[in-house]
């Protein structure tokens, strides 16, 4: 009879408080969550529009806006468009642009050639918004990718990317792009020994205060997908990357490959793609303590757009709690396409 009794709803109830007190010994996590004010006084990490880097795509003409398929709310930019966008992400505190072109296929060759021209679509990109807007950083990637026509990162010679002349031009095409206001230079080519290189070549050059984020560990990931169409590569690409770029099951590998970078002179580590190597932005902050970057790459941007517009999750919030993740992991900031997405919602309040 007894033992029927404990096992109701009303007998339970009663005998729950003091059993489970033995069991927690009065630990009980859960004091602090009990209300927004508490919760809101042991929160550990915060995003802030001081940590957001925008990436934007440059392409050709005036006045044009192209919106890009597989990216939901993302647009080309012609130059002066850009600057606009500089302009709004000035005003909504984004302290940084990444900028990408995609430039007509005349432009695009075998080596990459169009990377050295002093006033090509990218540099003209960077003196306008520098002329404009000249408060935000601007953030310049040097990889041949958007000007050779096999989409590599380098030049392709006998069915191999060349690693010693792809540094070379990646060094000096560094240097026309610190000339044309670049304040930080950021290679995204995975090229053995490019960090020194450029390093010596900005500072041949006098761009000695020009910074180096180096993208140390770049993955061969599949979730670059959108960003190659986006500066129209996806078509040319013959093969992939997996000559140069990290192998995703590879994390001590990439630690040391950061490590090189460090020791050739980057001020900064990127880790790309971000959430899926959270492990890796965590072990770059802990052992080298440089500022650490995410790059929350197209494919991770265009999965939450994607899940949102079917139904499947409240985009607002995922955004939110992935960029979250990033600080949480480490990171000191995150390129991303949310970036002025998440920085209306930060004013809003209440993240
Ligand atoms: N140098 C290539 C480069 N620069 C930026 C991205 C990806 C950015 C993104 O997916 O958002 C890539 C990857 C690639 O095409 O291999």
């Amino acid at each position: 009879m007894g033992e029927d009794k404990k096992n109701t709803a009303a007998g339970l109830k009663a005998a729950a408080a003091s059993d489970v007190d033995q069991i927690t010994g009065h630990r009980r996590m859960r004091r602090t969550r009990i209300a927004e004010w508490s919760r809101r006084l042991t929160r550990e990490t915060r995003l802030t529009v001081d940590d957001l880097i925008w990436p934007i795509f440059i392409i050709p003409g005036t006045n044009v806006l192209e919106p890009i398929d597989a990216m939901p709310g993302v647009s080309r930019m012609s130059v002066d468009k850009a600057v606009e966008a500089a302009k709004m992400a000035a005003d909504l505190g984004i302290p940084a642009l990444a900028t990408f072109p995609n430039v007509e296929m005349e432009h695009r060759d075998q080596t990459g050639s169009y990377a050295l021209e002093a006033d090509n679509l990218i540099n003209r990109a960077t003196r306008a918004i520098k002329k404009e807007v000249p408060q935000i950083g601007i953030i310049t990637d040097v990889a041949l990718d958007p000007f050779t026509d096999h989409g590599h990162d380098g030049v392709l010679r006998n069915g191999e990317i060349v690693n010693d002349e792809t540094v070379r031009i990646i060094a000096a095409a560094a240097v026309h792009q610190a000339d044309a206001g670049a304040d930080i230079i950021a290679p995204s080519d995975m090229m053995d020994g490019r960090i020194g290189a450029i390093r010596q070549a900005l500072d041949a050059a006098g761009h000695q205060s020009v910074g180096i984020m180096s993208y140390a560990t770049k993955f061969a990931s599949a979730l670059y997908g959108p960003y190659r169409e986006a500066i129209g590569t996806s078509g040319l690409l013959k093969g992939d990357k997996r000559t140069y770029y990290l192998d995703p099951a590879n994390a001590t590998e990439a630690i040391r490959d950061a490590g090189l970078d460090v020791e050739e002179g980057a001020d900064m580590l990127m880790v790309k793609p971000g959430l899926t190597y959270l492990d890796i932005c965590r072990a770059l902050k802990d052992t080298y303590g440089l500022p650490v970057f995410a790059y929350q790459v197209s494919g991770e941007y265009s999965m939450v757009k994607a899940g949102a517009a079917a139904g499947y999750i409240d985009g607002e919030r995922v955004m939110m709690e992935k960029l979250l993740a990033f600080k949480r992991a480490g990171c000191d900031g995150v390129l991303t396409y949310f970036a002025p997405e998440a920085a209306r919602q930060l004013a809003k309040g209440g993240w």
